[in-house]
This record gives C-alpha cells, sequence and structure tokens, in this order.
C-alpha cells in the first residue's frame, strides 16, 4: 500500500491478536489491511490487577477472541476486502457464520448509503474439521459458578433507565456499567445510586486518518461491540448476567424502495441476541446469561414505564448527538431536531403530563412546522422509517393518534396536520395504543428474573 489509505487496492482484512494484560486491565486488539500498520484498539477494565484462575482465565480468553472478531468490524469496514484472514487462533463453523451475519447485517445501513452490495463478500476462515454445532443442546463450556450479579448496560437514555429501575424493583443485584467518556452517561449512572463500572474504549487513532483519506466509513453495529466488552468484563468481573435494553421494535428496520429491509439497530435487535446468548453460553460458560430486559416491551411501553419514575427527568438523553467520538455536541442535552428527539418527544407525549415533558425538552416539537418531515418519516407517510432507533411506524401513528384526540395536544401543529392530512388517509388501520402495550413472549430473561418482572410490567 501507499502511504495514503487506497481502500480499492486492499486484499486482505487480518486479525492480527489480541491480549489481556491482568496487571493493568487492557485488553489489547490488532488488526492490519494486509502488510500495512497494526491498528492496535484497547479497551480497559478498571479495578485491575485481576487475577482469574484456570476455567476462568480460559472462559475470558475465549471472550477476549469474540470481542476481538466483532470489533474488527470498525476497521473492515474502511475497506471491505474480499479476503479475510485470522492470523493467531483458529475459529470453527458456528462462529464463523455468527460473525458473517454480525458483518453483513450489522453493516447493512454502511453497504445500503456507500451502494455496496456485502452478500457473499464476508467469508470467515473457517479451522479445518470443523463441524457446525447446534444451539442450546451442544454445550461444551463449563459453569464457572459466577457471582448472582447483573452488570447492566447503561446508555444515558430512557431504556437502560427503565431496566435499572426494574431490576431494583425486583430485589437483583446489579452494577451498571457503560463504555466511553460520556459525561451524560456518567451522570446518569451516578443519579442511579447504584455501584457503577466505566470501561475505556480507544479506537485504533490510524481509522480516524484513513477516513480523512477515503476509506469507506458508515454505521457500524456498535451494540455488537458494547455487548461483547459487558461480556468479556463479566467472565474477568464475576458477574453471571449482561443486561441490555433493546426493546421488541428494534427488530424492525427501516423498509426501502428496490432493497428491502435496512436495520440500523440490527445489533439491537432479537436475532443478534439469540445468537450472542447461545455463542457466550456454548463457547464462554454455560451459566453466563446476556439477554435484554426490554425484550418483551414495545417503545410505547418503554415510555409509559420510564413515564413512571420523575427521578431522572433531569439527567437523561436519547439525543444521539451527545455521543459523538469526535466533534460537536449539542449544546442542550436534546438537540430537538433528530429523529430520536422526535420520536422520544412522541412516545413519551400519550404518559406524561404536557408540561412535564416540555419542561423536559426546553420546547415543544409538536408545536412546530418545521417538524412536520420529520414526524413524517416516523410514521413512514411518503416517507421511510429514518435510520435510527426509533420504534415502528404504527407505534408513531398508534401515539399521534391518542394526540390527536386530546384537547391539550389536538391543536398543535403537528397534531393538527395528523388529523387533517394523514388520519382521513389511515383506513381502517387500527390505531389504540392499548394492543402495542402488551408483552410479548419472545424474548430470553431468565425465568427468575422474569417471574418477578412480568407483573411490574404489566402494571
Ligand atoms: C454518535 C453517533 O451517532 N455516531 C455515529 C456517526 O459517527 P460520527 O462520524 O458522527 O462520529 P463518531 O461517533 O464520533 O465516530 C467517529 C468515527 O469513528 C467510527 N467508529 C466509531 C465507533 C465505533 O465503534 N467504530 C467506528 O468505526 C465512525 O464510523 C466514525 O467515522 O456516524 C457514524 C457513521 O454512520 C456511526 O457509525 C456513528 O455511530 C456510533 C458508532 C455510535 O455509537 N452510534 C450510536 C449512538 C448508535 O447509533 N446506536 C444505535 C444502535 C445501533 C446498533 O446497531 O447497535 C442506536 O441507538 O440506534
Ligand atoms: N456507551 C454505552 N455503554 C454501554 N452500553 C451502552 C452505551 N450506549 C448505549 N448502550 C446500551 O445499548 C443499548 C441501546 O442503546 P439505546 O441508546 O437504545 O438505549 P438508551 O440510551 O438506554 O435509551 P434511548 O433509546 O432512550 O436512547 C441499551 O441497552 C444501552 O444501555
Amino acid at each position: 500500500m501507499n502511504n495514503a489509505f487506497d481502500r480499492e487496492g486492499v486484499r486482505t482484512f487480518r486479525f492480527v491478536d489480541c491480549g489481556f494484560d491482568p496487571a493493568t486491565g487492557v485488553a489489547r486488539l490488532a488488526y492490519a489491511f494486509d502488510d500495512g500498520p497494526e491498528l492496535v484498539e484497547t479497551v480497559t477494565l478498571p479495578g485491575a490487577p485481576f487475577a482469574p484462575d484456570g476455567a476462568r482465565a480460559q472462559a475470558a480468553v475465549k471472550a477476549l477472541r469474540l470481542l476481538h472478531l466483532v470489533a474488527g468490524v470498525s476497521y473492515y469496514k474502511a475497506a471491505v476486502p474480499g479476503d479475510i484472514r485470522i492470523d493467531g487462533y483458529a475459529i470453527d463453523d458456528a462462529t464463523a457464520a455468527l460473525l458473517e451475519d454480525v458483518y453483513l447485517h450489522g453493516l447493512g445501513e454502511f453497504a445500503y448509503r456507500n451502494g455496496l452490495d456485502l452478500h457473499g463478500r464476508i467469508r470467515f476462515p473457517r479451522a479445518a474439521g470443523n463441524a457446525a454445532r447446534g444451539d442450546d443442546g451442544d454445550s461444551r463450556a463449563p459453569g464457572l459458578q459466577f457471582r448472582r450479579h447483573a452488570l447492566v448496560a447503561i446508555g444515558g437514555g430512557k431504556d437502560s433507565l427503565v431496566s435499572i429501575e426494574a431490576l431494583r424493583a425486583a430485589g437483583i443485584d446489579q452494577t451498571v456499567a457503560w463504555i466511553g467518556g460520556s459525561q451524560l452517561i456518567a451522570a446518569c449512572a451516578a443519579r442511579t445510586g447504584l455501584p457503577t463500572l466505566n470501561i475505556q474504549r480507544q479506537l485504533a487513532p490510524e481509522l480516524f486518518e484513513y477516513n480523512r483519506q477515503g476509506a469507506y466509513n458508515g454505521h457500524i453495529p456498535v451494540t455488537a461491540i458494547n455487548s461483547a466488552i459487558l461480556a468479556f468484563a463479566a467472565v474477568v468481573l464475576d458477574a453471571d448476567q449482561v443486561v441490555f435494553s433493546n426493546e421488541r421494535s428494534a427488530s424492525y428496520g427501516s423498509l426501502i424502495e428496490g432493497t428491502g429491509e435496512v436495520n440500523h439497530q440490527w445489533s439491537k435487535g432479537w436475532a443478534f441476541e439469540q445468537a450472542l446468548a447461545g455463542y457466550l453460553r456454548r463457547e464462554v460458560a454455560a451459566d453466563l446469561r446476556y439477554y435484554s430486559l426490554l425484550r418483551p416491551l414495545s417503545e410505547l411501553a418503554v415510555a409509559r414505564q420510564f413515564a413512571k419514575i420523575d427521578r431522572y427527568d433531569a439527567w437523561f438523553s436519547s439525543c444521539n448527538r451527545n455521543f459523538h467520538l469526535l466533534g460537536e455536541r449539542p449544546t442542550s442535552r436534546w438537540c430537538g431536531v433528530c429523529p430520536k428527539c422526535h420520536f422520544v418527544f412522541l412516545a413519551l407525549a400519550p404518559f406524561m403530563p404536557k408540561p412535564r415533558l416540555v419542561g423536559i425538552f426546553g420546547r415543544n416539537l409538536l408545536d412546530d412546522a418545521a417538524q412536520v418531515p420529520g414526524y413524517d418519516a416516523l410514521m413512514e407517510y411518503r416517507d421511510h422509517k429514518p435510520f435510527e432507533c426509533v420504534g415502528e411506524a404504527r407505534e408513531s401513528r398508534a401515539a399521534m393518534a391518542a394526540l390527536a384526540a386530546r384537547p391539550e395536544w389536538r391543536e398543535d401543529t403537528v397534531v393538527a396536520r395528523f388529523r387533517g392530512v394523514i388520519l382521513p388517509q389511515l383506513g381502517g388501520e387500527d390505531l389504540a395504543i392499548a394492543p402495542l402495550l402488551v408483552p410479548d413472549p419472545e424474548h430470553g430473561i431468565p425465568d427468575a428474573v422474569w417471574s418477578r418482572l412480568h407483573a411490574y410490567f404489566a402494571a
């Protein structure tokens, strides 16, 4: 390769090696394109030194390799070469198949936006003679008698706060855990009053230089990476559960004419959750659980739960513009113009007194004509659902229909337009909110947890 990054000239993406130093808590993940320089990402667990015993140390190696393989997606995407190699260790069919899914679907939005077709292109090398195994029945990892403790991912938004309060209500021991240096997440975590764990992650600095030099760039499945980091942390720190807060709506993408479904949040969906949970039990530790506590709930059901607590009103934000690694952040916690701000405002409105909601956002997004196109897209009215973490279009339509019937909301610009223009075109669609609030039976929550929580969520 020349000095400048030549994405078309790259032939091979290499997983060079990975290692963990228990004395410092630093995990090192190394990659390269062809014979180019090593791209080294680090993940630092606080609380070192660690001294994992024999079986735990073996499980940590497996979890670290999984993290190495999953986190490689940030670098692979820079050139999407047709050849992938793993230098330091071998993987079997089942592992390769999991990674092919994560890369193909997790880079779905990236491929669509870059006009690339990755189908059939992403193939991880398999060790010879390694047949694929089935899911649950075939566990070969031992149980490690982990401490009964949940590492709960916190993202600074409403979803993880709903999970944290639900686990608290159910009396389950938890540590709230996050990756990266966000002050907003740190403040929310402190506000919970629970033990906290902040894991640092440094991407290889060369990636940003490659981006400047014309590397392919775009969305990556960040939840898959965060999940792999927390699974590794659970093994090292001795916790039997890694809990995320991905609602059922996350399994549905945007329907793009001529392309089909593209899901921005694929790694928050049920297919990824099942695949990763099965992999961890089978390959890392039979008693390590990975699940989403909010999987049975729709976005509207999560919003209803969140509205019951006001403890976080002045602290939380779901606006992703707060979470850039580089570059500008909004001057207030809610930018007020992005799809997440639009959706969260709309989803909370049916369940919160209007002055409280307007107080949280500092403005009324539904009484602003400039926001009409944003709300049209959320309802899939003459547009597709935005590439963002927002609920299903039928949830947006149901929430809007509920507001259209409320005197305090019905005259606000966006709601009045919905009543006048969109509602008459919806024909016989059931716009009731109640059916969307019923918990779904499809989820991976352990029975011992769900038995304590399903009444809490149904109340
Ligand atoms: C905050 C955000 O939305 N970032 C997305 C944005 O990135 P941008 O270029 O504006 O800047 P940075 O976030 O500072 O990232 C700098 C570059 O680094 C690359 N990168 C970052 C993290 C990583 O793990 N790997 C990376 O390669 C990135 O490509 C940047 O060039 O636009 C990017 C391109 O579309 C997105 O990839 C950035 O998304 C972040 C990875 C991110 O954390 N996003 C979450 C807020 C997010 O979208 N969460 C989803 C969950 C989706 C999922 O499948 O897990 C959600 O809440 O819907
Ligand atoms: N920096 C992070 N570290 C660890 N987990 C994170 C981080 N950011 C997000 N998550 C987790 O990823 C999942 C998806 O994030 P998402 O942004 O949807 O959730 P949220 O921030 O809790 O709520 P909201 O949807 O209101 O933004 C959640 O389980 C969240 O806790």
